[in-house]
């Protein structure tokens, strides 16, 4: 398929190599980090495009919308992107002619004057539903009624639409102050054969199809019994830790951010997983207090953000003692570096199993299993 955009947009940097090329190129380049470990080849999409369920777009003064221009704050105007689907470009359609219809006022980031900023699209893709979060600078939108109704008329796979009031004047799209103008405030998707709730600010992994391939090989790695206790640490709305509950006696899931938290909560009551309990904390924070207590866990998962984790949970690992850990990473070269921390400790790794989350991108997602060799 081709990219008409592709020159200016940037975002998928291997968007005009060959699908197989980007596999390798993937492989060799995560081989070069992890030099002295098996670095096993990129577990690829059939079909690597309109994988993506999130999309944020900005608008212009005309209305065109689309991503900012590499680099830059200049929006490129996107009919259509290859990795997202036709409901996610239907529903973007839709907002603009609203948005034409309604002259609604468009934000001008240079002038720092205007009403709207960005337009989230969320798609669950199992269910078939959507939420989109309209990032506005005040919490006051004259017309939302008729706006949310003409677009679910149009629409009808949105279940909610949120109001996003952010002033700020910074790269951080959502703030903490939301209104529900429609629905609940969230959707629902179902994953790994269960259910989830899905809030605006919340983590979600974009492609769902190899989402599914990477939670089972985590839950391959982690091969509990039935007697364990399991740590599930920068856990998002619980998705890993639910997945692996039916499998040890009990899942401690700790996230920093209060929405994903809540959803936690209630996706542990939806579907009726009893053994599976959630802190709203600083994953380090919560490690060195589990230390300090000098408590035990059989095994931990960690899938920290881009910036890797930190040595001081590390250093609690040692207290811990587990005998596993399984690594998610999203950017193999933090994973790297705290592999390195790892080994000081006597944790060591020998595979690494790759998973293509953002075929096109640069980026690729790694899981690896690190055990107690000695006592560091
Ligand atoms: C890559 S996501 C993984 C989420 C989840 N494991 C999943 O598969 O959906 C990283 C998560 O870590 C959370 N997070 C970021 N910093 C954190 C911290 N210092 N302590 C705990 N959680 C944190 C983020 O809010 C996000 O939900």
């Amino acid at each position: 398929m081709k990219c008409d955009i592709s020159k200016r947009c940037g975002s998928c940097q291997y968007i005009n190599m060959d699908y197989h090329q980007q596999l390798v190129k993937k492989q060799e380049e995560c081989q070069k980090l992890f030099p002295h470990l098996n670095v096993h080849s990129v577990e690829g999409m059939d079909h690597p495009y309109e994988y993506r369920n999130k999309v944020i777009v900005a608008f212009n003064q005309k209305y065109e919308y689309g991503l900012y221009e590499e680099s830059s704050h200049k929006i490129v105007p996107t009919q259509k992107c290859l990795l997202h689907d036709e409901e996610t470009h239907k529903i973007l359609s839709k907002i603009q002619s609203l948005f034409r219809k309604y002259r609604m006022s468009i934000y001008d980031e240079k002038k720092n004057r205007g009403f709207m900023k960005h337009v989230l699209i969320r798609r669950a893709v199992s269910t078939n539903q959507t939420l989109v979060v309209l990032v506005a600078t005040d919490g006051m939108f004259k017309g939302s009624k008729n706006f949310c109704q003409e677009l679910v008329k149009a629409c009808p796979t949105v279940k909610s639409i949120v109001l996003n009031v952010n002033k700020r004047q910074t790269s951080v799209v959502l703030s903490d102050n939301e209104k529900v103008l429609y629905g609940k405030g969230f959707i629902v998707d179902e994953l790994c054969g269960l259910t989830f709730k899905i809030s605006a600010r919340s983590f979600y992994q974009i492609n769902h199809e190899q989402c599914v391939k990477l939670y089972a090989k985590v839950k391959e790695l982690l091969n509990s019994q039935k007697d364990e206790i399991i740590l599930d640490t920068y856990c998002g709305i619980g998705t890993i830790g639910m997945s692996v509950a039916d499998k040890c006696q009990e899942v401690i899931g700790v996230e920093l951010n209060k929405d994903a938290y809540k959803d936690a909560l209630n996706n542990a009551k939806m579907n009726h997983i009893d053994n599976v309990r959630f802190i709203n904390d600083d994953a380090t924070e919560f490690m060195i207090q589990m230390a300090n207590k000098h408590q035990s866990v059989d095994s931990i998962i960690m899938d920290p953000p881009r910036a890797g984790s930190t040595k001081e949970f590390i250093h609690s690992v040692k207290v811990l003692q587990p005998k596993k850990v399984v690594y998610v990473s999203c950017d193999p070269t933090t994973q790297a570096r705290d592999l390195k921390w790892f080994k000081e400790i006597g944790y060591q790794a020998s595979d690494v199993y790759l998973y293509d989350m953002f075929p096109h991108t640069g980026h690729v997602e790694c899981v690896v299993l690190l055990t107690k060799v000695h006592n560091g």
